[in-house]
């Protein structure tokens, strides 16, 4: 079943198009992951099938129904974590996660229990009287995710959740997110990282200037692009003709020099390409060193569609 269907939505601050034509369509039981740089649109994305924010053009479907911003009996079933930390600093960590749990459970009693498992959830247990001010950027991002899934929500919205997280907290998100799908619950996560969404995620959306350029789990992805893996050669001596003989090769789809660094991308599907290249440099008498290779990743994806980089 689909969670959530966005067909064409259209939305526009004045001049600027933030999204054009945005379609969206996610299955129950995925982590989905919606991969762009930073202004590509993401956050106004989830705004507007929050119904949080108005739209000039479009379709938003939850559940299998319109969403609207009244629509309470899908709202109760949506958890959402925002990119900005949004607790109540008079409130201890206790008290944050009860008042938006309460917000869905008014029976005290089962509240109780949510809010100690999501507590607990999150790994704040030593912290729950804790005031938020008190709490490093990390455990704060935590309180959040808390604050957002407590009342145990089907389909749970994350903007960012990692950005400016240390290490540990990272870790005990990341892992916390897939725990919350495995216990059923459907997971819509945006983030800038390719790591973290090829790692975490089923199937992703790679976005641009307010579109989705494709979408398709993480092989699909890399099997559109004609990319095998990518070659990097430290040279030691002068590299003469080398890069113009290395794109002859019909295992090398570009070459280029960085520095004393060759950098060869090959093409899909073949083997030992690797190979091919070095007893090509051997063949050639060309001196070289240190030598990495590494599989096409997401940013390739981006790269080829976009011409441009999705890394910082
Ligand atoms: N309230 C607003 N008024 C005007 N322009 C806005 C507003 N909110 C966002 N924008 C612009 O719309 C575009 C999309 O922004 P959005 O925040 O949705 O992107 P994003 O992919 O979530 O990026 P980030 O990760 O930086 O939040 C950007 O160019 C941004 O500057």
């Amino acid at each position: 079943m689909a969670l959530v269907e966005v067909q064409n939505l259209v939305k526009r601050y004045g001049e600027l198009l933030a999204l054009d034509h945005f379609n969206l369509n996610i299955q129950e039981g995925e982590i989905f992951g919606l991969l762009g740089p930073n202004g590509s649109g993401k956050t106004t994305a989830i705004n507007c099938i929050l119904a949080l924010l108005k739209f000039d053009k479009g379709d938003i479907r939850l559940f299998g129904k319109p969403m609207a911003p009244n629509a309470y009996d899908i709202k109760r079933n949506i958890g959402v974590v925002m990119q900005n930390v949004a607790v109540f600093e008079e409130l201890t960590v206790y008290e944050n996660v009860d008042y938006f749990c309460a917000l869905y459970v008014p029976e005290r009693d089962k509240r109780r229990q949510l809010v100690q498992e999501a507590i607990d959830f999150v790994g704040l247990q030593d912290f729950c009287k804790f005031y938020p001010r008190k709490l490093s950027g990390g455990l704060l991002r935590r309180l959040n995710i808390a604050c957002g899934i407590a009342h145990k929500p089907r389909l749970i919205f994350l903007d960012e959740p990692t950005v400016a997280v240390d290490p540990q907290s990272r870790n005990n998100i990341l892992e916390g997110i897939a725990q919350l799908n495995r216990e059923g619950a459907t997971i819509v996560y945006t983030s800038h990282y390719m790591e973290e969404v090829e790692q975490l995620c089923t199937r992703i959306a790679i976005m641009d200037k307010g579109r989705t350029l494709a979408t398709g789990t993480k092989e699909e992805l890399k099997a559109m692009i004609n990319r095998g893996e990518t070659v990097r050669i430290d040279l030691e001596g002068q590299p003469g003709e080398i890069v113009a003989k290395l794109r002859e090769l019909p295992a090398v789809a570009s070459a280029k020099l960085e520095d004393h660094r060759l950098v060869v991308r090959c093409k899909a599907g073949g083997q030992h390409n690797l190979v091919a290249i070095l007893d090509a440099l051997r063949q050639w008498d060309v001196a070289f060193g240190r030598v990495f290779s590494e599989l096409p990743t997401l940013n390739d994806v981006f790269l080829e569609i976009t011409g441009k980089e999705l890394r910082d």
